[in-house]
């Protein structure tokens, strides 16, 4: 990477992002975060891309070189002290020697994993030098940073430097903390544990459907997710262990195998672990309506774990600030449509009408389904794109299939008033984030641990 882009993508993109920001109330305080230039670092392993950006592990930052070119002028120090003593004391005082010095610190934990991860432009977009994927992933890159450097929440990744460069250079970075499994990988992780079943042969012909807003699938692991939530529903679950285990030794019943007691408690901990993945997104995505920015691209993609097993949003470049007077809910705005990953996407976005927040309710219900089914959403129509607008956008408005016997219903309720047609008629996240709550406390017999979010315990961002 050489050149800074021209004036004129320059240009294009800061009147993008300014878009973004138009009647901001989100100061942006990436001004205030530990800066480093790309030649201070040592990366490590590549650990994924995106349209835009790649993330390498950063395996040291070495300040001690370019210290001096971050030394505030020199200041007066009234006290007799010799030249090192007097040097000392300045770096001491400099707030962004700290902060430096601070990251260049920790990057490495326990002798051996790095702790924060960097993403920059791929090389390739550069290359490229197409205008307006320039303008686009510069604005992106921007926006991310304006977004990331004012939110603080345990299940956001957290910003943790930023680059010396301009925004608008290609070179232009920001450092974050180093995530692990993204979460469609650890959703095929765990559809391995509970391997779906072969398909049991037909009896009867299939009945009815059972409700507005399913698909044609009925094959599927979810019409067996009694396996997952409990046969009836995960009340029943709770309840009926025993006979569950009775039940199931029918004898070529695909559960056998997966009903023994010691079954029985992996399952109960996974689907915790699930739940609990779902409510800390759910709490993210509230977190951010409340303060008036939608983030149009959940999808499990941009979800990932952290070091310590808890679930982060990231990827924030497509994120947006709404206008102040969104505080009269449902009001909609003329907004970028085809945002965000079709399966996931809200018809009304598909389709470039008007939208608001209530776009990132439906993406999380689609997501809360595949969360819940271990499923990909809407892949009977994978290799029929023209099928999925007539039956999901269109015509019959489908949606995943819910099992005939049904989920808990809080959690049903969760999905059909999360992705309904009608915005004004999905919930809002703090509902979804409230019901989810208690059917955790529930599944853990009324243990509610750890489910606070404003009392968790968060790690320390260093800003000026
Ligand atoms: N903090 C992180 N730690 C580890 N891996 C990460 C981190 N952030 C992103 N990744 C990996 O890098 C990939 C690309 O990141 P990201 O989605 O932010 O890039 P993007 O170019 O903006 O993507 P998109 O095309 O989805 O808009 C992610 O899918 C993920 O695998
Ligand atoms: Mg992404």
């Amino acid at each position: 990477m050489s050149s800074d882009p021209s004036g004129k993508i320059v240009e294009q993109a800061l009147g993008a992002y300014k878009k973004t920001f138009a009647e901001s109330t989100i100061s942006d305080t990436s001004g205030d975060f530990p800066r480093f230039a790309f030649s201070e670092l040592t990366l490590g392993k590549r650990l994924g891309e995106g349209g835009f950006g790649v993330v390498s592990e950063v395996l040291a930052f070495d300040i001690s070189a370019h210290e001096d070119s971050h030394r505030p002028p020199e200041t007066s120090v009234e006290v007799e002290t010799t030249g090192v003593e007097v040097e000392r004391k300045e770096e001491e005082e400099d707030p962004d020697f700290q902060g430096r010095k601070f990251i260049a610190d920790h990057c490495i934990r326990n002798d051996s994993d790095a702790r924060y991860a960097i993403k920059i432009l791929k090389k390739s977009l550069v290359d490229k030098a197409d205008v307006n994927l320039m303008v686009k992933a510069l604005a992106d890159m921007a926006v991310e940073t304006h977004i990331l450097s004012a939110i603080e929440h345990p299940n956001i990744v957290k910003l943790r430097g930023v680059s010396q460069q301009g925004r608008y250079h290609p070179e232009y970075f920001i450092v974050m903390d180093r995530l692990y499994d993204t979460l469609d990988k650890r959703l095929k992780a765990w559809a391995e544990v509970f391997p779906k079943p072969p398909p049991m042969p037909k009896k009867n012909p299939p009945s009815k459907r059972q409700s507005s807003g399913s698909t044609r699938s009925t094959s599927s692991r979810a019409s067996k997710l009694g396996c997952i939530f409990g046969r009836k529903s995960s009340q029943e679950f709770d309840d009926d262990e025993e006979k569950e285990e009775q039940d199931d030794t029918v004898e070529m019943n695909p559960t056998t195998i997966e009903s023994s007691p010691s079954n029985l408690e992996k399952k109960k901990k996974l689907l915790e672990e699930r739940l609990v993945a779902c409510f800390d997104l759910a709490s993210a995505i509230a977190y951010l309506h409340e303060r008036n920015i939608i983030y149009r691209d959940t999808k499990p993609e941009n979800c990932a774990f952290d070091v310590r097993g808890d679930i982060k949003l990231f990827d924030f470049g497509t994120a947006k600030e709404l206008p102040p007077q969104n505080s009269k809910r449902d009001l909609t705005f003329n907004l970028t449509g085809m945002t965000g990953s079709l399966p996931w996407m809200a018809p009304e976005v598909a389709k470039s009408d008007p939208y608001n927040h209530k776009v990132d309710v439906f993406s999380f219900a689609v997501l809360l389904w595949q969360i819940v089914a271990l499923e990909m959403p809407f892949k009977e129509y994978e290799s029929d794109l023209r099928l999925f607008w007539e039956e999901v956008h269109n015509g019959p408005h489908k949606r995943p299939e819910i099992p005939r016997l049904g989920w808990p219903k809080p959690i049903e309720l969760c999905m059909r008033r999360g992705w309904a047609k009608e915005p004004s008629e999905r919930m809002e996240m703090k509902q979804i984030e409230n019901i989810l709550r208690k059917e955790i406390i529930r599944v853990r017999k009324g243990d509610d641990a750890g489910l606070r979010h404003d009392r968790r315990r968060s790690t320390f961002v260093f800003r000026r």
